[in-house]
């Protein structure tokens, strides 16, 4: 089998989408979506619930046809030519895919068996991808008898058991643990510094700034931010105060933009620790009424609260709007 990582690494993008569009009856799931990733880069692709994350990948994996637009995994179309990009890529989509009754080893060459190897050669690979899942211990149980975090680990190893120049990796560390999370990370971070291209999907921000590579905002359908994570957050991250009450927040006489967000009020400002004094004389009888007031630095998910005006909560379900009329909303 050719090493397709290194197949990646002869010019041209991992992947490329150019104005893709896929729509679920009334539904639009994705809205002319341009998008490139380079062999060795790591995507994190970012998006509230229902932001079109899962539709995307799927539609790179081939198992959406899109309804517009053109997609390329290493060149290759995966609807005219769904072999050879399949071949090229690897999915751990978001629900876990193990087979329970089998053991991990038996789960993962039989992944390794479907991209050819045979023999020593798919048992090779299977420990080889088993080290840094920290599944040695585990390859002789039963998958079904795995905690959720082990599942997780075997799912995510059958994806890239044939090694792929590209692989999608759908909320890899829902629901894991600490552990588990940083095993995961880790082994991206190692297959990116070997060519492979990730893309990357997460309700988790601190994780994708910690991975340092660069992110796609998905917002309705449509990528409304891409570049590298510290130049987002250099040139789109606000820094500011947030201020939590226990009732409907006040109107404040301030300087600064206002967003009024349910019961919290988030104030745009620059070197935001030297004016908490002046906020706070500014709240007069509603000091009274503060349950929380939080500095805020740049960080992604600043950057996602400007750009979409919706906070990027850790399940991204909060069902704030933030621009209810708020004095001085941006
Ligand atoms: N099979 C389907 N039939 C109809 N609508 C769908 C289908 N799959 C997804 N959708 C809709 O398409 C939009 C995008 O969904 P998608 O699953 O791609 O979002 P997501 O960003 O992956 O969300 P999450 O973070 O919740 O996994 C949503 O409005 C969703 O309700």
């Amino acid at each position: 089998m050719e090493d397709s990582a290194t197949e990646a690494g002869q010019g041209g993008p991992a992947l490329e989408l150019r104005g893709v569009a896929k729509r679920y009856g009334p539904v639009t799931a994705l809205s002319g979506v341009d998008l490139e990733v380079a062999p060795g880069e790591i995507l994190g692709l970012l998006g509230r619930n229902g932001a079109g994350k899962t539709t995307l990948m799927s539609v790179v994996a081939g198992l959406l046809r899109p309804d517009a637009g053109r997609v390329r995994v290493l060149g290759r179309d995966p609807v005219r030519e769904p072999r050879e990009a399949r071949r090229r890529l690897g999915l751990a989509p978001q629900e876990l895919g193990v087979y329970p009754p089998l053991t991990v080893r038996q789960n993962l060459t039989f992944f390794a068996e479907l991209a050819g190897l045979r023999g020593r050669a798919a048992s090779r690979r299977v420990e080889e991808v088993a080290e840094p899942l920290g599944l040695t211990g585990l390859l002789d149980r039963r998958a079904g008898r795995l905690s959720g975090g082990e599942q997780r680990r075997v799912h995510t190893g059958m994806a890239l058991v044939h090694r792929p120049a590209l692989l999608l990796l759908d909320e890899p560390t829902a629901g894991v643990d600490v552990g588990t999370r940083e095993q995961l990370l880790e082994l991206v971070r190692a297959m990116a510094a070997g060519g492979t291209a990730i893309c990357y999907s997460t309700h988790y921000l601190p994780e994708v700034e910690t991975l340092g590579g660069s992110v796609a905002m998905l917002h309705d359908g449509r990528v409304v931010a891409r570049g590298d994570v510290k130049e987002l957050v250099r040139r789109s991250g606000d820094s500011g105060i947030e201020l939590t009450f226990s009732g409907s927040p006040p109107q404040l006489a301030l300087p600064w933009p206002v967003v009024r967000d349910g019961r919290v009020l988030r104030l745009t400002v620059e070197q935001p620790h030297l004016v908490v004094e002046r906020v706070m004389g500014a709240l007069g009888a509603a000091a009274g009424e503060l349950t929380n007031l939080r500095i805020a630095q740049p960080s992604l998910e600043s950057v996602f609260l400007r750009v979409t005006g919706r906070r990027y909560d850790s399940e991204g379900t909060d069902g704030t709007d933030g621009t209810d009329g708020g004095e001085g909303a941006r």
